[in-house]
């Protein structure tokens, strides 16, 4: 078993409001990631998944309380300081693949720079090396050299996504982050952002952990070795790609309804809308809208085997087996 380039265990992150109240915007997320692997989080929005990236990236606002364990290549996340995060973790433990990527480029400044600039920051390459490094970082990202001295705006959805993956490349990273990286982009544009994202996951001799937050369920099912759905707040599942997208399907009932809603399945939403964070009850979150819930379901349903659900849909070989 390959050792887990990035471990969560048991990671809450609330949020202070006024008059006493809290948002429970991530709850117990524990999950391993090993190099070469990809793990697609999923869910609607407002469920939490940008909220456990920007706790991973030590990003989280001032009102954030965290509790639990984050680790990257040995290193706790949770609670770091400043100085760690900026020296240690962002760029060179984890590198962050943006959702906006013409916003994230610097807009007055070329490529090129900010290539060079990211490699003096990252790396030890010398002043007159810095141009050819900066054609090589963009290479590794199919980025065209020919275009180094443009500037962010000068740059289509697609070379800008190319330009920013290029930079997140530099620190040679053993974790790459990618928050919701498709949005906004044409299939076509979708399908080739996630193959390289996918192809950057394989790179090298261990290659990298890729965690992809998206809510776009045809890119996970794509390029993910693995799936995490994430309700209010909780990851509910996690199961392999092959089985979660093809037989026999997920098993909680929240993640059928997922895939069920998408148009070139059934094509049909589930009913109701998720509960404020701030006002979770008690048991099952997901219960309300759930066509299998029972009385058992007013206690929240422990995660064990990758699944936290009291009524779990029942898969095929398993029936006829207990039936046999
Ligand atoms: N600073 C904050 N203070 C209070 N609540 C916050 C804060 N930041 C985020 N939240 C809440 O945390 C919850 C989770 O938000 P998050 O952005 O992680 O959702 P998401 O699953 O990434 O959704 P999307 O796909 O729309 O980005 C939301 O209810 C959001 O309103």
């Amino acid at each position: 078993m390959t050792a887990a380039v990035l471990s969560v265990r048991d990671l809450s992150v609330r949020f202070r409001m006024r008059g006493d109240r809290h948002v429970a915007a991530v709850t117990g997320a524990s999950f391993d990631l090993a190099a070469g692997e990809c793990l697609a989080l999923v869910g609607e929005s407002g469920c939490g998944k940008s909220v456990l990236a920007s706790a991973l990236l030590g990003l989280l606002p001032g009102n954030a309380q965290t509790a639990g364990s984050a680790t990257v290549d040995g290193l706790e996340l949770l609670g770091a300081d400043e100085r760690t995060l900026a020296r240690s973790v962002r760029g060179r433990r984890v590198a962050l693949v943006p959702q906006s990527p013409a916003a994230h480029l610097t807009p007055v400044r070329t490529v090129g720079a900010q290539l060079e600039e990211t490699l003096r920051a990252l790396t030890a390459t010398p002043r007159r090396e810095l141009r050819r490094a900066a054609v090589a970082a963009a290479e590794r990202a199919a980025f065209p050299a020919s275009h180094l001295d443009r500037y962010p705006h000068e740059l289509s959805g697609g070379l800008a996504q190319r330009a920013a993956t290029a930079l997140a490349l530099i620190g040679d990273a053993p974790l790459l982050l990618a928050d919701e990286p498709t949005t906004g982009l044409d299939r076509d544009l979708v399908n080739r952002t996630v193959d390289e994202l996918r192809r950057h996951t394989d790179d090298g001799a261990t290659g990298r952990a890729l965690l992809m937050i998206t809510h776009d369920l045809a890119a996970a099912e794509r390029i993910a070795d693995r799936v995490a759905v994430m309700y209010a707040g909780r990851i509910v599942e996690i199961a392999e790609a092959r089985t979660f997208f093809g037989e026999p399907g997920p098993l909680h009932p929240y993640a059928r309804g997922l895939l069920a809603a998408l148009p070139e399945r059934d094509f049909t939403p589930i009913p109701g809308m998720p509960p404020e964070l701030g006002d979770l009850p008690d048991g099952c979150a997901f219960a309300a809208r759930c066509d299998r819930a029972t009385g058992l379901c007013a206690t929240r349903p422990d995660f064990a085997s990758g699944l936290a659900c009291h009524h779990p849909a029942a898969v095929p070989g398993e029936r006829s087996a207990a039936h046999a």
